[in-house]
C-alpha cells in the first residue's frame, strides 16, 4: 500500500524515527472529510460529534474501544452506487467487508443486493430478511452443506469457481429438483495495482478459471452440459483496493470476449456479467479514490463498445462494492492508555485495542490516519506511532502519525475508514473482547453488534 517518504516535521527526541510518513498536518485539528464519514464534524467546545452525538458520550456510555458507524453515510454510499449503475445493473454489497442485521435491512431498503461467501454471511443475511433471489453466493471451497443451504435458500446465483464445484452443485441441484442459475469465477490475468495478499485476477492464486489457459472455456462446457445448473455469465474480480480503472477496464473487455465465444462455440449469448468490487477508499489524505459514478459511466461504455464490436446484446452488469460502501462510514473509537517516549527513538501511544479490531496494519502494511477527537489541542504535532496492548510488537495500529504532544492518558483518539475488514476480520487474540458496532444517525446511538463479554468466551470454552 502506498507510502510516502517524508522526512520532516517535530517529534520527541533528537533522532528521527526510521519509517515513511507524510508531513504533520498544517492543522492537526482538521478532520479531512476524505477519510471521516459525512457528518463527523466538530462542536462548538472542539470534541468530535458523529449523527450529532459527541464522542465523549458516546465513550461514556458504550465503553472503548468502539467501531463508530455513520449510518446515513452508509445509506448514502449504498444510493450512490445503486444509483450510479442504474436499473440495468445490479449492486451487490459484498458482505465479508462487514456483515450485519442493520446493514442488511439498510441494504434492502436502498435497493441493493447482498454478496456472501460463507453459509454465516448467508445466515445473517436471510435472517435479516434479504430475499435469496437477491443474494449472490461466492467461494472457491464452498462446502457440500453451504451448497446445498444456498440452493435451498433459492439464491439469486451460485458463483463457480472450480470443475469439482460444477459437479457438485449440480448433484445438489439434481437433488433438490431446481436449476441452479450460476456464474463462472474466472481469472482475466490482469495484475492489479495493490497489496499481493489483495490482488485476485493474477493467474497464480487459488480463485477462479484461467481465461488464457482455457480453464474458463472447458467450465463453461461443462455447466452447460449438466441439466441442473443455468449458466448465466461470467464473474471477474481483480482485486481490492484499487485506485486506477485501467484493471477493471482490462477486465471489462477480457470478459465480453469470452461471451463472444461462448456465443461462437455454443450458440448461447449469457445474459449477465459481474465485475466484482475492489474499489479503493481513502485512508489517508493522500489517497485519491473514483467515485461510483465515475466507474459505472467507464464501466457501461466498455460493456456496450465490446459489445458492439462482436455484435452482442449488452448483458446485465453486476458489481460487487464492500469496502468503497461501509469503509468511510465507520471510525474507531480508542481510549488512550499510555504514552512512552522513547527518547531518540520513537513515542508509542498505547489504546485499549489493538490488532485484534484491525489486522489490516500488520496483515497489509495498510496505512491509517488518526486524531485527537475528545478535545482540541494548540500543542505541537509529535509523531507517534499508535500501537494496541496485545502481547505483540507487530501490534500495531496506525505506523506512522501526528498527534498533539500533550496527548495524554484518557484522551479519546479516533482511527478512520475502519467500516471495512476490521470488525469483520476481529479476532479473540489475547481473549480480547470483540468490540461493538454502535450505528449514529440523527443525533440517536444504538448498539447494531454489541461487544462481547467474558461469558461469551466462557460460552466456548466447554472445560
Ligand atoms: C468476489 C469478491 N467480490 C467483491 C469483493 C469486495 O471487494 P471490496 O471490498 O474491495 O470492494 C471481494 C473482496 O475482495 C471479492 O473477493
Ligand atoms: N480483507 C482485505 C480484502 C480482501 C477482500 C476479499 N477478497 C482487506 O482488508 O483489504
Amino acid at each position: 500500500m502506498s507510502r510516502s517518504a517524508h522526512p520532516a516535521g517535530p517529534r520527541h527526541g533528537d533522532v528521527l524515527p526510521e519509517g515513511h510518513y507524510q508531513a504533520p498536518p498544517s492543522d492537526l485539528n482538521a478532520l479531512d472529510p476524505k477519510v471521516w464519514s459525512r457528518t463527523v464534524t466538530r462542536g462548538a467546545d472542539g470534541a468530535v460529534t458523529v449523527g450529532g452525538r459527541d464522542v465523549r458520550e458516546l465513550a461514556e456510555e458504550f465503553g472503548t474501544p468502539a467501531y463508530v458507524m455513520d449510518e446515513a453515510d452508509f445509506r448514502s454510499r449504498a444510493r450512490a452506487w445503486r444509483d450510479a449503475f442504474g436499473a440495468n445493473a445490479d449492486v451487490y454489497y459484498a458482505g465479508k467487508a462487514f456483515l450485519s442485521k442493520a446493514v442488511v435491512r439498510w441494504l434492502h431498503e436502498e435497493g441493493l443486493n447482498v454478496d456472501v461467501c460463507s453459509s454465516g454471511e448467508l445466515h445473517v443475511a436471510l435472517a435479516a430478511g434479504m430475499p435469496g433471489e437477491r443474494i449472490a453466493l461466492h467461494g472457491n471451497n464452498k462446502s457440500v452443506q453451504e451448497l446445498e443451504q444456498a440452493v435451498k435458500a433459492g439464491v439469486g446465483h451460485i458463483v463457480v469457481d472450480s470443475y469439482q464445484e460444477i459437479e457438485r452443485l449440480a448433484a445438489i441441484a439434481d437433488a433438490q429438483g431446481v436449476r441452479q442459475p450460476v456464474l463462472i469465477r474466472i481469472t482475466v490475468g490482469v495484475e492489479a495495482h495493490t497489496h499481493e495478499f489483495i490482488a485476485t485476477a493474477h493467474e497464480d492464486q487459488k480463485f477462479g478459471l484461467s481465461l488464457s489457459g482455457g480453464a474458463a472455456a472447458e467450465a463453461v462446457r461443462r455447466v452447460l452440459a449438466r441439466p441442473g445448473l443455468e449458466l448465466r455469465g461470467i464473474h471477474s474480480h481483480i482485486g481490492s483496493q484499487i485506485f486506477d480503472t485501467a484493471g477493471f477496464e482490462v477486465a471489462a473487455r477480457r470478459v465480453v470476449g469470452l461471451l463472444a465465444e461462448i456465443r461462437d462455440e455454443h450458440g448461447v449469448e449469457l445474459p449477465e456479467i459481474d465485475l466484482g468490487g475492489g474499489l479503493g477508499i481513502a485512508y489517508t489524505s493522500e489517497d485519491d479514490p473514483r467515485e461510483p459514478a465515475e466507474i459505472a459511466v467507464s464501466l457501461a461504455e466498455i460493456v456496450r463498445r465490446e459489445c458492439a464490436a462482436a455484435d452482442l446484446t449488452p448483458p446485465r452488469l453486476s458489481v460487487e462494492p464492500g469496502r468503497a460502501i461501509v469503509g468511510p462510514t465507520t471510525f474507531t473509537l480508542y481510549e488512550v492508555g499510555t504514552v512512552k517516549v522513547l527518547d531518540g527513538l520513537r513515542t508509542y501511544v498505547s489504546v485499549d485495542g489493538g490488532m485484534s479490531d484491525n489486522i489490516r496494519t500488520a496483515l497489509y502494511d495498510a496505512e491509517y490516519s488518526v486524531a485527537l477527537v475528545s478535545r482540541t489541542s494548540d500543542a505541537e504535532p509529535m509523531l507517534v506511532r499508535v500501537v494496541g496492548k496485545h502481547c505483540e510488537s507487530g501490534d500495531i495500529v496506525v505506523r506512522d502519525a501526528f498527534l498533539p504532544a500533550d496527548l495524554a492518558p484518557g484522551d479519546l483518539i479516533a482511527v478512520p475508514a475502519t467500516g471495512a475488514y476490521c470488525r469483520s476480520m476481529a479476532s479473540n487474540y489475547n481473549h480480547a473482547l470483540k468490540p461493538p458496532v454502535l450505528a449514529v444517525v440523527d443525533g440517536a446511538a444504538r448498539v447494531i453488534v454489541r461487544r462481547e463479554t467474558e461469558e461469551d468466551l466462557l460460552r466456548l470454552d466447554i472445560g
